[in-house]
């Protein structure tokens, strides 16, 4: 059964890139396939596109713009909550779509889309506000001010992890100030975003503002960060591509947005119900399998309740179904590839071979190639990986501390800085470590902190800029001050 068969629309599921409102193949003529990871069925293929039909997508963007930018706010509102009701009218083929491509359980899939449409809903309307300011002049006989502007073409560069929603958070944010985009999904996940291009299209954005390029990962970025005519760049993905592509976009000097990996500190302190804390901190750290960035990489628990958190967090961990995301029951699907696998195990046998305790984890137990069981290591130090790297695996470890100093010593002693969880019920204490994380959020007492209305973003190696909320849409508007002179007494004060 083919992936189109399995859609009440078949027409979401596309093979072809999406340049200036068509379908466009390969015109060197090479393809990829699309492997599902649970399965390694072989889903489809996409085109490897060509330098040339890369700049192709900036020139229909171009073409494109002046009519875009010269919309009213409310005209390019009314589009992109048209493109919202048809993500939420589409929800189970995306959510078939995504499962099958990425892996993850179809009840985070149709999560995802709902998550992903709300960042649409959310800039449709924030375009509305991109006020610019009046200025008191202290030039005479002047009235000075600010215009918001759109900043020009936008490449968005994503990831596989969030196939639907990273793309959205971003061309949403574009779309509703004013600039056409150029996507370029992950190859692993490209079908979310051609869906996403099928029901722009049918929302009425016009050909040209929202293209959907494929192709060579560094080859196709090359273009996009080397051309002029490419205002910003927006990237999520790992903290290594981010550098590159940052790098890339020098010559040109680009805006450049990164939203890059996370490594979180997942904090229990000694006041907590470590039953309470460690069903939070499971949560924290498997959805997606543990391949999201917000992830509890590093779980820190106070050496008063270390042991009986321990005992709770493995009874819940064992609680946990793997499998195939499209089957029901399913906790965690399978990683995104067999690399992914091995890099797990890589870092469970380090932690071990430097004096971690292997709590549980059996990996007889995968159903398949692609899968792991989930892992809980304690002991965990910082001469290990597990602590070091962002692990992107269901692997979880466990390291005790005995104060609020060490601790906030011990979060911070990363490159990372995305977000950081802390339990406690302590007032003081919970100052203390909002103040002395050192983390673009962080989330006291719930799992849940993500959503349209707030400025995601990391600090240090974890990106510039934020997405979401009143911060987003600024990444694509340019301040244009204005000084109007000559005014005479007309220009107030
Ligand atoms: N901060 C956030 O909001 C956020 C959200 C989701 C994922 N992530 C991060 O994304 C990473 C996982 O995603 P991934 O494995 O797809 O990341 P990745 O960096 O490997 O790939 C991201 C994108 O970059 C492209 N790419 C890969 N290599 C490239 C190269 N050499 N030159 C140019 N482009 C290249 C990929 O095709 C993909 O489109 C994790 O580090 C995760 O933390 C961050
Ligand atoms: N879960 C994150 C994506 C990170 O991988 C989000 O909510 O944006």
């Amino acid at each position: 059964m083919t992936l189109s068969n399995k859609l009440s629309d078949p027409r979401l599921f596309r093979q072809h890139a999406y340049i200036d409102g068509k379908w466009t193949y390969s015109d060197g003529g090479r393809e990829e396939a699309v492997v599902n990871p649970a399965t390694g069925e072989v889903l489809g293929h996409i085109p490897w596109l060509e330098a040339e039909q890369v700049r192709g997508a900036v020139d229909a963007a171009e073409r494109a713009f002046p009519a875009w930018r010269a919309l009213r706010a409310d005209e390019r509102c009314e589009r992109l909550l048209a493109w919202n009701e048809l993500l939420q009218a589409n929800r189970e083929d995306l959510a078939t779509i995504m499962t099958l491509e990425q892996g993850k359980p179809l009840p985070d899939a149709r999560g995802e889309v709902e998550y992903g449409a709300s960042f649409v809903r959310w800039f449709a309307e924030e375009g509305k506000r991109t006020f610019g300011e009046t200025i008191p002049s202290h030039i005479p006989n002047a009235a000075l001010g600010t215009i918001k502007e759109p900043v020009g073409i936008a490449a968005l560069i994503t990831p596989w992890n969030f196939p639907l929603a990273m793309i959205t958070r971003k061309a949403a944010a574009a779309l509703a100030a004013g600039c056409p985009v150029i996507v370029k999904p992950a190859s692993e996940t490209p079908f979310s975003a051609l869906a996403l291009a099928e029901l722009a299209e049918r929302a009425g954005i016009p050909a040209g503002i929202f293209n959907v390029v494929l192709g060579d990962a560094p080859e196709v970025s090359k273009v996009l960060c080397a051309e002029e005519r490419v205002m910003a760049l927006s990237f999520t993905g790992s903290t290594r591509v981010g550098r590159l592509l940052l790098e890339q976009c020098a010559n040109s000097v680009k805006r450049v947005s990164l939203e890059l990996g996370g490594n979180a500190p997942f904090i229990v302190g000694p006041d907590v119900d470590p039953k309470e804390a460690a069903l939070a901190a499971v949560a924290a750290k498997f959805q997606t399998s543990g391949q999201d960035c917000l992830a509890a990489d590093r779980i820190l628990v106070h050496e008063s309740i270390h042991d009986e958190f321990v005992e709770c967090f493995a009874e819940r961990m064992a609680a946990l179904t793997v499998g195939n995301g499209m089957e029901s029951e399913v906790d965690l699907g399978p990683l995104i590839h067999s690399q992914a696998v091995d890099k797990a195990s890589q870092i469970v046998d380090d932690a071990i071979s430097k004096g971690a305790t292997l709590v549980a984890g059996d990996q007889s137990q995968a159903p398949g190639p692609n899968f792991f069981m989930p892992v809980l290591l304690t002991g965990v130090t910082p001469k290990m990986q597990v602590w070091r790297d962002e692990c992107f695996a269901p692997v979880a470890g466990i390291t005790a501390y005995s104060d609020d100093d060490e601790v906030i010593e011990m979060a911070n002693d990363t490159e990372y800085g995305l977000a950081a969880y802390v339990y406690t019920h302590d007032i003081r204490r919970i100052w203390k470590l909002l103040r002395g994380l050192e983390y673009g959020m962080v989330s006291v007492n719930s799992v849940k902190m993500t959503g349209p209305p707030i400025p995601f973003g990391g600090v240090k190696q974890s990106g510039l800029g934020r997405e979401g909320g009143v911060a987003g849409i600024e990444e694509y508007l340019e301040t244009k001050y204005y000084c109007l002179g000559g005014l005479g007494s007309a220009s107030g004060s």
